[in-house]
């Protein structure tokens, strides 16, 4: 069920009804209105009843935290390769609209061991996770977080494939490309999933002149930019007034977190899917607060070989026009991951 507050908030969802066998029809029928009505409107929402209980999203983050605060030779022992993605970047390494993004982060794939299908994945994302070796608990535990952050992604997306109502779920054998309700689960059982820790120092620049009305933001902890996928998980720390979200109506909203929600927002393969309906909404992150802030999103993608075009309903219900064409995700993903590495000059 949705709640907003006012329009200086987000609405939040709560997934239990879709976890718990003995949920009623009403209940389940009230979170997906809930689904629908946030993903046209904002692309974001906070997410409760998931089942991962606040001492596991702790943990996360304060290993992530401790990672971050180990010497750069530690740190760097788990570097990108120049011809790779997985592993660590350093502050500016990442570039998001040919601006230097000023955080730190290390990416975690889906590990490609061994390679079959007819489609797998580039050279660049295979292979295998440079895991940290310190601190010594993280890898287990995020190798317990990963599948339960799968869990709650796959039963979100079975909740909006029903808020789209496209027609009732057909056999999970049924092929791919099948328009039913279960589009979005077929096409993710073997997501590409993305798993991201980063830190952030506080931006160092003060804010420059005003330009109009808006002040000119000359550096960005992480630039305006909209997510691949499906969908988000976002856990961030405590830290306040660091993710803006792009509103519908023009501006930003200040997203802060909210003990025991995360925020998740749809990516661009679901915009895709729905043909517009839901949107991929951009958002950045300015943080110029006090203290070194952590966030680990986990991005929860179609499968390497998913082919994503607009669904025919939803085609229908926007009038007709194919406003996207057809992609296969993992062609997606590579030509967004070739811009966003500084590689010298100015
Ligand atoms: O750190 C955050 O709050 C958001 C990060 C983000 O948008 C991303 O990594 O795609
Ligand atoms: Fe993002």
């Amino acid at each position: 069920m949705a709640t907003k507050d006012s329009a200086s908030t987000l609405p939040t969802i709560d997934l239990s009804p879709f976890l718990d066998p003995n949920s009623s029809t009403e209940e389940r029928e009230s979170t997906v209105r809930a689904i629908d009505s946030a993903c046209t409107e904002f692309g974001f929402f906070y997410l409760t009843g998931h089942g991962i209980p606040s001492a596991t999203t702790d943990r996360v983050l304060s290993l992530a935290r401790e990672f971050f605060s180990l010497p750069k030779a530690q740190k760097e022992k788990i570097a990108r390769a120049k011809d790779g993605f997985r592993g660590y970047q350093g502050l500016g390494e990442n570039v998001t609209l040919n601006s230097r993004d000023m955080h730190e982060a290390v990416d975690l794939y889906r590990e490609v061991g061994t390679i079959n299908g007819p489609r797998p994945p580039f050279e660049a994302l295979q292979g295998l996770n440079p895991w940290p070796e310190e601190p010594e608990e993280l890898r287990p535990f995020y190798e317990d977080y990963i599948q339960e952050c799968m869990r709650v992604c796959s039963t979100l997306l079975g909740a909006m494939g029903v808020a789209l109502k496209l027609s009732p779920a057909l056999d999970a054998a049924a092929p791919a490309s099948t328009e039913d309700d279960d589009v979005f689960v077929r096409n993710t059982t073997n997501s590409f999933w993305i798993m991201r820790m980063i830190g952030y120092p506080p931006l160092a620049k003060p804010l420059s002149s005003k330009n109009g009305n808006e002040d000119r933001v000359e550096e960005f902890s992480c630039g305006e930019h909209s997510d691949y996928g499906c969908l988000t998980l976002l856990l961030a720390d405590p830290t306040k007034n660091a993710l803006q979200v792009r509103l519908k109506s023009g501006g930003y909203l200040n997203v802060d977190p909210v003990p025991g929600a995360f925020v998740v927002n749809i990516g661009d393969m679901v915009e895709r899917w729905t043909n517009g309906q839901w949107h991929s909404v951009r958002h950045r992150v300015i943080h110029r607060g006090e203290g070194y802030r952590v966030s680990v999103p986990f991005f929860y993608e179609p499968n390497w070989d998913a082919v994503v075009k607009p669904l025919k309903r939803c085609v229908k219900r926007s009038g007709g026009v194919v406003k996207y064409e057809e992609a296969m995700y993992g062609d997606h993903l590579m030509g967004k991951l070739h811009n966003n590495f500084y590689n010298g000059g100015d």
